[in-house]
């Protein structure tokens, strides 16, 4: 029953049934009588408010998943959905910790893909163990995964020479794709006594990072494992958004601009913009609605089409004739579908198993030539394609991305000196949370083509929604 236009709410929620705290792998689950010390952070002036209530979190401060909620539809089957009944547990430091710092081997690894603010992650996780726990030994492992156990000896880290790195782009550490020899990497784990591993990287990163700490457990080793969400598209679920997302957004403006212009300086001109994102469209998203210059936006998650009623080309036409030009953004990952390819094309992937996609730009811009010579062959047009490519992740994180990722790499700290392993620190609703690395795993993040976001999307651009085949 809907509930009253005015007056109080007619149901209420209590928390003890609505919410369940989802459990967070710890070392003490297999290590007989593991030793405890006390947070050094105690006797740290700088870093500790001396006698303040509330400065370590106990396992009773959780962050809940679900903050909205329709009280007059308490039995409906979106407030009954699982996801909406969990919380976390909080992150921050903790009284008690698992690992003497003396004692603590840490060692960090970026994988998969560039993303902004790697370099502020790692330099954040050797001066937060350095500064706050006083650990010593600290190692960066080189080129992704295959670094445990090739290409080197790990370097060690301290706080001199990560000084500047968070003003640099890329990863110091090197990165790479495929290499995961799960045998391979824990043997070198145990072999170089490394006990606390602090993992970089994004979705496929996670579901190794599962079956490294999977093993872990098994071989029933004193070794804590982290994996810190990275992802330019920002395709990992769960977390409000991944760090560096926004740089990249705020750099694909560029972009959108010069594909402005262009289109506007021509006679029916069109400026088309292609940015990463693989299956997820939220970096084409947030810089369509943050440039208002975009006349369309496609994302994986709508499928279009160019012909007929309600098309794409229908469209444009009628935009290039209000405006005299028109900017399309396209998501990489956008009409994948529609692409004609060979074969070999089908089933090409990259080291990591990531399927490799044409580029929708290209072939957009040659059915947009042939479209406009077919039906307009006396009136003048120009395409003028942008594909800003890696200069949108191959940069330095912007302030907010840099705290952020300063923010991520503490709760990973103080998370594994607790003791907490087989997790992923991550803000929910804004606050900090460690996640089950193996629900990150599996959670995606698609954007939501039925929600008030890409409501707002198409208010902006007056674009169609592909769904039916109703023209203007
Ligand atoms: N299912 C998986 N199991 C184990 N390792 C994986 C899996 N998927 C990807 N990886 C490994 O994770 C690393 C990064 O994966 P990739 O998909 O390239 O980037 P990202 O983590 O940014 O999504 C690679 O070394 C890859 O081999
Ligand atoms: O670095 P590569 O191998 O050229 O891959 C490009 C891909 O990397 C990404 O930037 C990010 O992908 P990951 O987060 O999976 O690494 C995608 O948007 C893009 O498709
Ligand atoms: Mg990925």
């Amino acid at each position: 029953m809907a509930a009253a236009a005015t007056g109080p709410p007619q149901q209420s929620l209590s928390f003890s049934t609505v919410q369940q705290l989802q459990s967070l792998p710890h070392l003490s689950d297999y290590l007989e009588n593991p030793k405890t010390l006390t947070n050094p952070l105690d006797h740290n002036q700088f870093f500790h408010p001396p006698d303040a209530d509330g400065f370590y979190l106990t396992p009773s401060d959780v962050v809940l998943r679900q903050i909205v909620y329709d009280l007059s539809s308490s039995s409906d089957e979106d407030n009954t959905a699982p996801s909406h009944h969990q919380s976390y547990h909080r992150a921050g430091p903790r009284k008690q910790i698992f690992f003497d710092p003396d004692h603590v081997r840490a060692a960090i690894v970026t994988c998969g893909g560039l993303c902004p603010g790697l370099n502020t992650v790692i330099r954040e996780l050797v001066v937060g163990l350095w500064d706050l726990y006083g650990v010593r030994e600290i190692f960066g492992v080189k080129s992704g995964y295959r670094g445990f156990y090739s290409g080197g000896e790990p370097v060690p880290l301290n706080p001199k020479l990560v000084h500047n790195w968070h003003k640099r782009g890329g990863t110091a550490l090197e990165t790479s794709r495929g290499g995961f020899d799960l045998d391979k990497i824990v043997n070198a784990i145990q072999h170089r006594g490394f006990n606390q591993i602090y993992i970089i990287g994004g979705d496929g990163t996670m579901r190794g990072a599962v079956k490294i700490f999977d093993e872990i457990r098994r071989r029933k080793l004193n070794v804590g494992v982290v994996g810190i969400p990275k992802t330019v598209d920002n395709d990992i679920g769960i977390i409000d958004k991944s760090f560096g997302f926004q740089t990249a957004v705020e750099m694909a403006q560029q972009a959108i601009n010069a594909a402005h212009v262009e289109a506007e300086s021509a006679v029916n001109g069109i400026g088309l913009v292609k940015l990463m994102g693989r299956s997820t469209g939220h970096i084409a998203l947030h810089a369509t609605l943050s440039s208002r210059d975009v006349d369309c936006c496609l994302v994986p998650e709508n499928n279009f089409y160019l012909e007929g009623k309600g098309g794409l080309f229908e469209f444009l036409q009628h935009r290039l004739k209000q405006n005299g030009h028109a900017v399309l953004v396209v998501a990489e990952g956008a009409g994948q579908d529609m692409i004609p390819r060979t074969d070999a094309q089908k089933e090409e992937r990259d080291e990591s198993g990531n399927l490799v996609f044409l580029d929708v730009g290209g072939w957009l811009k040659l059915e947009l030539k042939k479209w406009w010579d077919r039906d307009h062959p006396d009136e003048l047009f120009t395409v003028k394609y942008i594909d800003p490519t890696y200069m949108i992740r191959a940069v330095h994180a912007n302030a907010t991305d840099n705290l952020y990722c300063t923010l991520l790499a503490h709760s990973a700290i103080h998370g594994i000196m607790a003791g907490y392993t087989g997790f992923v620190p991550g803000p929910i609703n804004g606050n900090y949370a460690y996640i089950p690395v193996e629900e990150v795993s599996q959670a995606k993040n698609p954007v939501n083509t039925r929600d008030h976001k890409w409501a707002w999307v198409r208010s902006v651009t007056n674009q169609p929604d592909f769904s039916t085949s109703q023209g203007l």
